[in-house]
Parts: C-alpha cells; structure tokens; sequence
C-alpha cells in the first residue's frame, strides 16, 4: 500500500441511513439546464454536431456570442411543480439538477460572480423553486456543479506559469465560496455530482480539493459525493493510488453501463444516461437512436441487477418547457414502475448466475428475488440456479400475485419456472420467495395448485 495524504478515507460502501437511501433509490432523474437551451444546438441556421451544451467550444459560434446569450435568459414557461411531477410519474426517487455547468452560467444568484440568473431578464433564482418542489414532491436534490468554468477568468486547463498558478489561486477561492454559498443556500441538497473535473489544473489540486471535501462533509454531515470531484496527490482519479474508491461512490458510468458485477468492484455507484445518443442539454434536433422506454427499463433493471443507479437525462427548453418526447417517456417508465417499482427500488445485486430471460434483483435484507424478463423463451420456462440450501418457496407474477407459478427443480439449486405472461410487449416480474432448503432430496416446491 502507498502511504497517501490525500487518497480515498474511506474503504467500502458507506451504511449510514441518507447513502442507504440513495443506494435504494433505483431510478433517478438528471437535469441539464443553462444558457445553451436557448440555442439548442444551433447557430445561424447551422447545426452542431457536438452535444447541445458543448456549443459555446464551437468555433462556428463566438464566445461573446455565447455568453451574451445571458441577456436572453427569460424562461416564460418554468414551472418547477411541473418537472418534479414529471419526475415523480416517472418513479423517480431523485433528481440531479446542474447549478452551473462548464459555461459558468449559475442557476442560483451566487454573490462570487455577475454570470449568474440574478442578471438575467428572468432574475429570479432558479434553484430554490426546483429544490422546493423537487422536495415537496418526496424527491432527494443532488446538485450538479462543473469545477471547470470557462466564463471565470481565473480558470485554466493546465498550470504552467507563475501567472497560470496565480489566477487559478483565485479561481479555486470562487470555487470554495460557491460550493459553501450552494450547500448554505439550499440545506436540503443530499449530495453533490461533480464534473469537469479532468484537466490537469485541477487534478494538480489534490490537497486543495481533499481540504475542500473535508469542509463540505463538516459543513453537511452526510453529504453524498462521487469519485469524480477529486484526485489524489499522484493524480490518480475515481480509484486512488491504492486501488480504493474516491468519495462514496463510482461516477464513472456515464453514458454506459457496467456488463458484470466484476466491473464495479463492490462499490455503489450510478449511470447517467441521455435519451439520444449524446446530448444532455436542449437540442432542437435530436439525431440518431432515440432509445425507447423499454430499452430504458432494461437498462435500470440492469443497473439495479448489478447494484447501482440509473440516472435518466432530461433536457429542457430554453423558455422552461419539457418536450414532448421526454414527457411521453417518462410516462411510459413511470406505467411500468408503478406496476413493477417492487423490483427496482431498494434492491441489489442477487448474486444469481446471469440468465438470458433478464435481470434479477433482490431486496435487501428480505428473502426476495426478482426475475425482471426482457426475453421470452419458447419453452415458457425460466431458469434460476439459487445457492445451495436455498430453495424456492413460491413463485408468481408481480403484476397478479394469484398466479402462483409451477416450479420445478430439474437440477439440484436449478429450478425451471414457468410464466405464461399475460402482455408479451413489455418487460414484467417474477418473484421468487425463497426458503432455506430442508433436507437434500426432498422435492421443495409448490406443484401448480
Ligand atoms: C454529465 C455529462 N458530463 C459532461 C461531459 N463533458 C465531457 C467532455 C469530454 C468527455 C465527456 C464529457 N462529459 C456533459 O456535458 C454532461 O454534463
């Protein structure tokens, strides 16, 4: 092991109450808001082909184009009320909302900068009205904020001048004061998800940013941060110079998912996911596969399956408004979680051998696995293979728990069940009660009543 001041401080999944709910919280919700909404992707009739909230690095559009977009900043069409009801029809248990994204732009009228909604035809905070109804709505507030900013001057991608060193001196007080300013102003905020956090300038910031942490976790007891915020004193990021985890959870799946439990390493950790295949801010059009709500329950089923979050991106409009694309998704994930939500929510990896029907689950602490099918096989039977000793008590489908299904154990701990399910278009659940497992031999399952 190598002796680090500023490495990970802690080993293994936190267990106090607030990271235990999170762990549950199965499906969450992301916000991408700012400034680039407005443009949405285009500028001057051209389209960019990067992701919509990147435009401002675009050369065909210049910087005071993009930051005078702040005088245009007047969402007419806001409602918090509406997005957290958006978000609670989808079934999501939290929501991770961008403060201020790579542009500088503050959704909350910080004092440490002008760039900022307060100077904005709109004026107003934007942040305490979605903090409050994202809360009222039972939802937990994650707040995003990107370290790097290009709107500071003081910001640099790497320091290698006595002048670089002395404006990011300056830059790092802004960013300290902002981060104190966000988790005094809005209290209820359950953690924070950084980003932007890659350049060399700031991963040069080990102590700095250990210091910073170590502050907020004060200030906060119980604030949930990920291993993107910071690195450790030889530059390693996410996984220290030890191999042990950043923060209190991976942030590394972005866009992408884990395939096996192999690959995260017995930590908690979350995907973030956008709808199209890479934009999270407003893009007026939107290319390529848009992926459809089944494919979207697959992918939190298998998030859940293999102990993490999935974190579903949302893009408004500049005037405030959610298109209607998203609108419909939500609602049609938000269908299948009220009928299915049992499998999704506090549950984990089941430690079951990977079956083609799916994904399985299980509850923490109960004895209690979820088949989450996506494919049907002809047969009409599902296989489980269950530890040793365990053996299955009942069975049935979530959606009409009188259906008790015919299981049979046609190996020893390798069951067949057998589901006619009712709907063949959409993804459904079996469970299995399991039992301990008496006497070897003994046939231990319910024959079809
Ligand atoms: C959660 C996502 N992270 C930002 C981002 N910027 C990147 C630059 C290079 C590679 C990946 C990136 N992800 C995206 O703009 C979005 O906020």
């Amino acid at each position: 092991k190598i002796k680090l001041k500023h490495g990970s401080h802690r080993e293994g999944k936190r267990t106090d109450a607030i990271m235990q709910k999170w762990r549950g919280n199965g499906l969450g919700q992301f916000i991408h808001w700012g400034l680039y909404a407005i443009p949405g992707g285009e500028w001057n009739g051209k389209q960019y082909n990067g992701a919509a909230e990147w435009i401002r690095s675009w050369n065909e559009m210049p910087k005071p184009a993009y930051d005078s977009l702040i005088y245009k900043f007047n969402p007419v069409n806001f409602n918090a009320d509406q997005w957290a009801a958006i978000a609670k029809d989808m079934g999501a248990r939290y929501v991770t909302i961008t403060t201020k994204h790579h542009d500088g732009f503050c959704l909350w009228p910080s004092k440490y900068t002008s760039y900022t909604v307060a100077n904005s035809p709109w004026k107003k905070d934007i942040m305490k009205p979605l903090v409050d109804a994202y809360d009222k709505a039972g939802i937990d507030v994650i707040l995003y904020f990107s370290i790097m900013d290009w709107n500071h001057p003081g910001w640099r991608y790497d320091i290698k001048t006595r002048a670089d060193s002395i404006a990011f001196e300056g830059f790092k007080k802004f960013t300290r004061n902002q981060l104190i300013e966000l988790l005094t102003m809005y209290p209820k905020a359950k953690g924070l998800w950084f980003d932007g956090t890659w350049d060399k300038s700031w991963i040069k910031q080990a102590k700095f940013a250990d210091e910073l942490e170590a502050e907020m976790r004060k200030l906060r007891p119980g604030l949930i941060i990920g291993s993107r915020f910071r690195a450790d004193e030889y530059g390693k990021r996410h996984f220290d110079s030890n191999n042990v985890l950043m923060g209190d959870y991976e942030q590394g799946w972005e866009r992408k998912l884990p395939n096996t439990i192999a690959d995260v390493h017995g930590n908690d950790w979350d995907c973030v996911m956008t709808i199209p295949e890479n934009q999270w801010g407003y893009n007026k059009a939107w290319k390529g596969h848009i992926k459809t709500s089944t494919e979207l329950i697959e992918m939190t089923a298998k998030a859940v399956s293999l102990g993490g979050n999935f974190v579903l991106n949302f893009g408004p409009k500049g005037d405030g408004s959610i298109r209607d694309q998203e609108k419909r998704l939500a609602l049609e994930i938000g269908d299948w979680m009220k009928v299915n939500n049992e499998a999704i929510y506090n549950c984990g990896y089941s430690g079951l051998e990977k079956q083609d029907w799916g994904y399985s689950t299980k509850k923490t602490r109960i004895d209690k696995i979820y088949m989450v099918v996506f494919n049907i096989p002809v047969s009409g039977a599902y296989r489980v293979k269950l530890p040793a000793k365990t053996a299955i008590a009942k069975s049935y489908l979530l959606a009409d728990q009188n259906q008790v299904l015919k299981v049979e154990e046609v190996h020893t701990n390798e069951y067949f069940v057998y589901a006619n399910p009712a709907s063949q278009s959409k993804p459904f659940v079996i469970v299995l009660e399991t039992k301990k497992k008496e006497r070897s031999g003994e046939n231990n399952y319910d024959k079809a009543k």
